[in-house]
């Protein structure tokens, strides 16, 4: 039988994983809950069942992803604590730890999970880290959801966020720099699609390129690099205008933001 999933709040980020879920067939019965009747109403046109009846969402599942803002996730887990009893609840809401939601839902299986919108094309990078009152059983309910999303793995939650940083907010990152590639390209005399097209293979291959070959990223930018060639006089541009130091700043200044965000909500 299909397991029974809750996507508790299925805006961007839970919209993004009911896709993901449908593209890869089968195996769970979803039932999706938003505020708006009119965000319920596009969530049924996904074929999913949805309602705004949280309560009753949480009372089906087996399992539950809580996919609202922040802020929000207080008085949801107010409304859902009593039907969470014995169930895995996966929450991805940047910085709220475990520990917070467990003193809120003492009787779920708190798993606190950190992904990026890369689900919805099954090529997620999720993150996962267990709460103290989590079961093997719980662990495996969820490795097993998003691992058909694409890649998951445990970690400690003191890095979550960083990985909040750099696995939740990295598509972002690099959709910029994508953005800005190709338009230098168009800058160059390129038409607009071939621009795009060019940059997206480059990004993508070379990704795959350093996961199969296990290079480091310096080393292949060495093999690229001809003396006196052009690369070498792109990467000097970059280089002189703190390409490295503004991406390495922007991570930071994301990760540093999850704490700000628990001062702010009284989290911390
Ligand atoms: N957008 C992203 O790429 C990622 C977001 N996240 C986390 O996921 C969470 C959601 O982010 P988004 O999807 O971007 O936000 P969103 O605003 O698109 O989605 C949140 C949804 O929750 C619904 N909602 C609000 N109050 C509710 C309530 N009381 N009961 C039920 N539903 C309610 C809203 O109507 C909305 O559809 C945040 O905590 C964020 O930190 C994590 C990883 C990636
Ligand atoms: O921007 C945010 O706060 C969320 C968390 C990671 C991605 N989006």
């Amino acid at each position: 039988m299909d397991r029974a999933v809750a996507v508790i709040g299925a805006g961007t980020i839970g919209g993004a994983i009911i896709r993901g879920l449908l593209r890869a067939g089968g195996g769970y019965r979803v039932v999706a809950t938003a505020r708006s009747s009119s965000t319920v109403e596009r969530l049924r046109g996904l074929g999913v069942e949805a309602t705004t009846d949280n309560v009753e969402a949480v009372r089906e599942a087996d399992l539950v992803i809580l996919t609202v803002k922040p802020y929000v996730v207080a008085d949801v887990l107010r409304e859902v604590a009593a039907e969470l009893e014995g169930k895995p609840l996966v929450s991805l809401a940047a910085a709220v730890s475990t520990g917070y939601i467990a003193s809120r839902a003492p009787k779920a299986k708190v798993i606190r999970g950190m992904t990026n919108i890369n689900v919805e094309v099954n090529e997620g990078f999720t993150t996962l880290s267990a709460g103290p009152n989590c079961d093997q059983a719980a662990r495996s309910a969820a490795e097993e959801l998003f691992r058909r999303l694409g890649t998951v793995e445990w970690v400690d939650e003191r890095y979550m966020d960083a990985l909040t940083a750099l696995s939740g907010s990295a598509p972002a990152f690099i959709a910029e720099v994508i953005d800005a590639l190709a338009l230098g390209g168009i800058a160059a005399g390129l038409p607009r699609d071939l621009a795009y097209r060019a940059t997206l293979m480059a990004m993508m291959g070379t990704s795959r390129n350093l996961l199969e070959t296990g290079r480091p990223p310096h080393q292949v930018r060495d093999m690229v690099l001809t003396p006196a060639g052009t690369t070498i006089r792109g990467v000097m541009v970059l280089q002189g205008n703190g390409l490295k130091r503004t991406l390495m700043e922007a991570v930071l200044e994301a990760t540093r933001r999850a704490k700000e965000m628990r001062d702010e909500m009284g989290l911390s």
